[in-house]
């Protein structure tokens, strides 16, 4: 029999909750071992055995929980929203702290994802190597309209990879002649242009939009089904013990970081 991983969920009985712990259920190398829900409180995680604890809980309270798993020592898969510059920071240090004390090898590992959906992970990456080449970049996501945040994490990370890239390559604020109604052009993420959509029906979706004079290079993806996430997130919930320190981002996972 393979050795089992045993794992806890947070934000259980969330849509992402409740898709991830069918997933871990299915899989015949994982065990479930708790499903952490609001009322519960990340406190009893460690006496439930776990080794890798999944938080798709709220952006308020995945970076406290993230500290609490480091405390208890469990690795943490991280798919909830929220983080900065700051709170990942707070947690490498974290880390380099707990793994200051622990044997050579056992490191904790904590892997942050902002999407683990193959088809996000490539078009972000898509975007980023094409960005160099164009005047104008902008991302617009599309959610369904009962996500409490935005932009979405995933449109924050593809926008702030995309004004990365183009600082690298030395190019200029981007051409705009906007004076009036700058509420209408999005949020201004590292001086790319972010626009929320929020509509029944939709799922998770981005689009990419490059401009140069006569040319526009559309990167679109499509999440029609949480199941999406679900290759992405048992790859991680697999992998992150022997990744000990802080990864952000499932293309480091994919090799394609
Ligand atoms: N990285 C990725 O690939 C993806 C990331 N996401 C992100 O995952 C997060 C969750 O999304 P989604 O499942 O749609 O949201 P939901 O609102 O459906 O689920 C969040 C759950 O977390 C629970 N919760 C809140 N606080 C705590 C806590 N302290 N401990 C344990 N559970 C808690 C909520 O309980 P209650 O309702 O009782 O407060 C709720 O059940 C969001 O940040 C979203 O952006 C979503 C999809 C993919
Ligand atoms: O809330 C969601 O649904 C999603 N959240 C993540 C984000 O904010 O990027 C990932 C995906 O877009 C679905």
């Amino acid at each position: 029999m393979t050795e089992q991983i045993r794992v806890a969920v947070l934000g259980a009985a969330g849509r992402m909750g409740a898709t991830t712990c069918a997933a871990v259920e299915a899989a015949p190398d994982l065990t479930l071992v708790a499903r952490v829900d609001s009322s519960d409180g990340v406190a009893g995680v460690g006496a439930t055995g776990a080794q890798v604890a999944v938080d798709f809980t709220v952006p308020s309270v995945t970076e406290a929980n993230v500290h609490a798993l480091l405390d208890a020592g469990v690795h943490a898969v991280v798919g909830a929203t929220g983080w900065t510059d700051a709170s990942r920071a707070r947690v490498a240090e974290h880390l380099a702290r707990v793994n200051a004390d622990r044997p050579q090898g056992r490191g904790l590992g904590v892997v942050i994802a902002p999407n683990f959906g193959l088809s996000a992970v490539l078009a972000m990456q898509f975007a980023a190597r094409a960005a160099r080449y164009f005047e104008s970049a902008e991302v617009i996501e599309l959610h369904h309209p009962t996500k409490v945040d935005a932009p979405s994490g995933t449109a924050r990370h593809t926008a702030a990879a995309i004004a990365a890239v183009r600082a690298d390559a030395g190019l200029g604020p981007m051409p705009d002649a906007t004076e009036t109604g700058w509420e209408a052009r999005g949020a201004d993420v590292d001086g790319v242009r972010v626009h929320a959509v929020r509509l029944r029906g939709l799922v998770a979706h981005e689009e990419v939009l490059l401009g140069n004079p006569g040319e526009q290079l559309v990167i679109r993806q499509d999440s029609f089904d949480r199941v999406s996430f679900m290759p992405g997130v048992l790859l991680a919930v697999r992998e992150v013990a022997s990744r000990p320190g802080l990864t952000v981002g499932l293309e480091h996972l994919l090799d394609l970081g």
